[in-house]
């Protein structure tokens, strides 16, 4: 077994290194735990190169006491991904040291908020346990096609979220505002950037296996019911949000955009898609300046809801367009679905409709072109695992 220790040195508030050396370095120590090797990060996917590296020279498997927010995690995936010369099937397991920004995987793990030192150290803790516990880390993997047969195409690693829409865009626009506001209230600030914005694109769910089927969320039985007898389904626009989950029910500790993916959970690999449609409004009838500023109103209660422990996923329409939850008999106002992955086609004009987020990592689809997504319980072979 293999034993590394990486740390990023920048991310969140930038004290991982402290943090390595004060808290975790010695934790090891004591525990007679002696890393292979110790590296803080020098520079965009350098923790990705180093574990694909690592993964060349040995046929063991890797444990990886990792220090970063998703973003560094997401770039290990990736760059799996995109080592497809490696011949062995592999075996990584992470553990945890939340020291980002949003900390989404481990705020979903360890559900608890605090800003005590020891609570950045469970993952440590279970791997340094007698009895040590751990879970498999599904992955959804995009692509983005080009308009054209042999055009240029892109491919991602998810770990988190993979969305379009408001996320997206508040993912694109966040980035410009991080020097200025480094803490997570650069993603508020974006989000009313964007929040009056309708998104026009086509949507196809693909459900996990040839013979299944979509699911989706059926409020008044708070349960996941199939939508078809089996195969795809395809969803109009426009949309104001599409967002959608591997391996977690929130973003941040208190952003809880996917809370099925606990309480009700998948037991196969799947992703947890949220989707917003204005048009499911019995007051919106068209796609109007007038329509957009009303609706950006509920875009604004449902986002509110998620704060609220999720509460957005059992929010009903009144006939009036109020959002309320028991009392209504309406449609949903939120669409929550469960399956193994998804096609969004942008119309060809609509620009903002063709950024695409893959954990942050934010893509531009080209008019004509379109991003899939497709859940998979391993990447190319390699089995991630954290201690949790
Ligand atoms: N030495 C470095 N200099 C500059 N960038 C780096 C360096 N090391 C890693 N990075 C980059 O830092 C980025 C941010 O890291 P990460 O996502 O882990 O933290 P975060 O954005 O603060 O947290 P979160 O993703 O939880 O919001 C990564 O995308 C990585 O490419």
């Amino acid at each position: 077994m293999t034993l590394v220790v990486v740390y990023n040195p920048v991310c969140g508030d930038r004290t991982a290194e402290k943090f390595f050396n004060e808290e975790v370095l010695p934790r090891l120590k004591e525990q007679g735990k002696i890393p292979d090797k110790v590296i803080a990060t020098t520079h965009p996917n350098h923790a990705g190169e180093t574990i694909v590296e690592l993964l060349k020279q040995t046929t063991e498997s890797l444990t990886v006491i990792l220090g970063s927010g998703d973003g560094t995690l997401h770039e290990i995936a990736t760059s799996l991904h995109h080592s497809l010369d490696r011949q062995v099937q592999s075996q990584v397991a992470i553990v945890l040291v939340p020291c980002g920004t949003a900390n989404a995987l481990y705020s979903s793990l360890f559900p608890s908020q605090s800003d005590d030192p020891s609570y950045r150290l469970k993952s440590l803790n279970l791997y340094l346990s007698p009895s040590p516990t751990s879970i498999v880390l599904s992955s959804a993997t995009t692509v983005v096609h080009p308009s054209q047969p042999g055009g240029d195409t892109r491919s991602s690693v998810a770990i988190v979220v993979a969305s379009t829409a408001l996320h997206a865009a508040i993912l694109h626009d966040s980035e410009a505002l991080r020097s200025s506001h480094p803490g997570i209230e650069r993603f508020k600030i974006a989000a009313q950037q964007n929040i009056t914005r309708w998104y026009h694109a086509r949507v196809k769910l693909v459900p996990s296996h040839e013979h299944e089927s979509v699911e989706l969320y059926d409020v008044s039985r708070r349960s996941f019911i199939a939508v078809t007898e089996e195969g795809s389904i395809e969803l109009e626009g426009p949309f104001t949000y599409f967002l959608s989950t591997v391996n977690v029910d929130r973003l941040e500790s208190l952003f809880r955009i996917a809370p099925l993916h606990a309480t009700l959970p998948s037991r196969t690999p799947a992703l947890d898609i949220v989707i917003v449609r204005p048009l499911r409004n019995p007051t919106i009838n068209d796609d109007s300046e007038g329509s957009r500023l009303r609706f950006a109103e509920q875009g604004g209660i449902v986002l509110g809801g998620a704060y609220r422990d999720g509460a957005h996923v059992n929010m009903i329409y009144g006939s009036d367009g109020s959002v309320g939850s028991e009392e209504n008999s309406g449609q949903s106002v939120v669409e929550y679905y469960r399956c193994g992955g998804w096609e969004w086609i942008p119309d060809r004009d609509d620009e903002h409709a063709r950024f695409v987020c893959v954990d942050g990592e934010i893509f531009n689809i080209e008019a004509g072109g379109k991003a899939t997504t497709s859940i998979s319980g391993n990447i190319h072979g390699t089995q991630l695992s954290i201690f949790a």
